[in-house]
């Protein structure tokens, strides 16, 4: 079983206007609403390539009784914590022209008995499991809440995998998560450095590596993927392809990666497979089918460097 964690899951309002213009009144011409957050979105890329998983996490109100029924209706297992605010709403404005601005909201309220509630769910987790940990820490949520859960879950040899920012990802390096996916500006910001070109992105990769972490992704979007683990460094294409929607891409990557992975414990066709999925919800409106994913597979290759 894959858990994953989505802290804040939203509902993404995916909205596209003719030509944006600030300080008028703007009119939608396309508007789409899916269940989000990260750890949400790795659970229904894998339930869509049939891997078993189940979405843990907090929502509430509205807004999280239309993720709930959405998550359901797809027929993924979910074991939320009912808290009483409103999930938040993230908006992803989209103009013609491919630009994309995303307002992410707050998200509700979550008190100490609803973490306790939240705590105890993983404790039916065990060795053959995975757990995920994917997306931005509440500010209600103590911020050192994935750096406290990655060493209490690795020490008991359970794989975990942190898709985080900041801080809240550089904390959890020193307690050897089985993977995490920085992009590149994400990695650039983990050590105050701007990183353009693959060659400057390695090295700093290859640190994570250093500091802890048994495997990194680096996911430099329409530039390809990094792989880096103690054993070596790999790099992958990506097909090229008209960029849709690149909302959950990163985390469809992941997905592909952990789906194929539990399935066939090859890590460098778990790279290659978790690229084509990126690459597939990249191409596509909402997160990819397995469908889409099979299509753009045979386009992907892969390099040791
Ligand atoms: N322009 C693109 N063309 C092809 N594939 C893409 C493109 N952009 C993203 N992808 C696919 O999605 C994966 C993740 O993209 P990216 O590096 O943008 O991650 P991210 O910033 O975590 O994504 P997001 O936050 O949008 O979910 C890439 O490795 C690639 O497979
Ligand atoms: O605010 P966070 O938790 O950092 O990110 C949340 C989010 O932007 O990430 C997903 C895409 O990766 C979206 O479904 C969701 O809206």
């Amino acid at each position: 079983m894959i858990y994953t964690v989505t802290l804040n899951p939203s509902v993404d309002l995916i909205i596209e206007v003719e030509d944006f213009q600030p300080e008028k009144l703007n009119r939608t011409r396309r508007e789409q609403k899916f269940p989000g957050g990260k750890g949400i979105n790795v659970s229904r890329i894998l339930h869509r390539i049939g891997v078993e998983t189940t979405a843990l996490g907090f929502i509430g109100g509205f807004t999280g009784a239309f993720i709930r029924d959405a998550l359901i209706r797809e027929g993924i297992n979910i074991d939320f914590v009912d808290v009483e605010e409103d999930s938040r709403i993230n908006i992803k404005l989209k103009s013609p022209t491919g630009e994309e601005t995303e307002i992410n909201g707050m998200g509700p309220v979550i008190t100490d008995p609803h973490l306790e509630r939240f705590l105890s769910k993983l404790d039916a987790i065990d060795r053959e499991d995975m757990i995920v940990f994917a997306g931005s820490i509440p500010r209600s949520l103590p911020g050192n809440l994935y750096e406290e859960l990655t060493k209490r879950w690795s020490e008991r040899e359970i794989r975990v995998v942190v898709d985080a920012t900041g801080n809240a990802l550089l904390n959890v390096i020193k307690h050897k998560p089985f993977l995490i996916k920085p992009n590149h500006h994400e990695l650039g910001e983990l050590f105050g450095v701007t990183l353009k070109s693959v060659n400057e992105i390695i090295p700093y990769g290859r640190k994570l590596v250093e500091m802890g972490a048994q495997h990194v992704i680096v996911s430099m979007a329409e530039n390809g993927a990094l792989f880096i683990t103690d054993e070596g460094t790999y790099l992958s294409n990506v097909p090229k392809g008209q960029v849709v929607n690149s909302v959950g891409a990163g985390d469809s990557l992941v997905a592909g990666f952990l789906g194929t992975y539990a399935r066939t414990g090859d890590l460098l066709e778990a790279f290659r497979f978790g690229v084509a999925t990126g690459s597939a919800t990249a191409f596509s409106q909402d997160l990819c089918t397995k469908e889409q994913i099979e299509q753009l597979y045979p386009r992907i290759e892969i390099q040791k460097l």
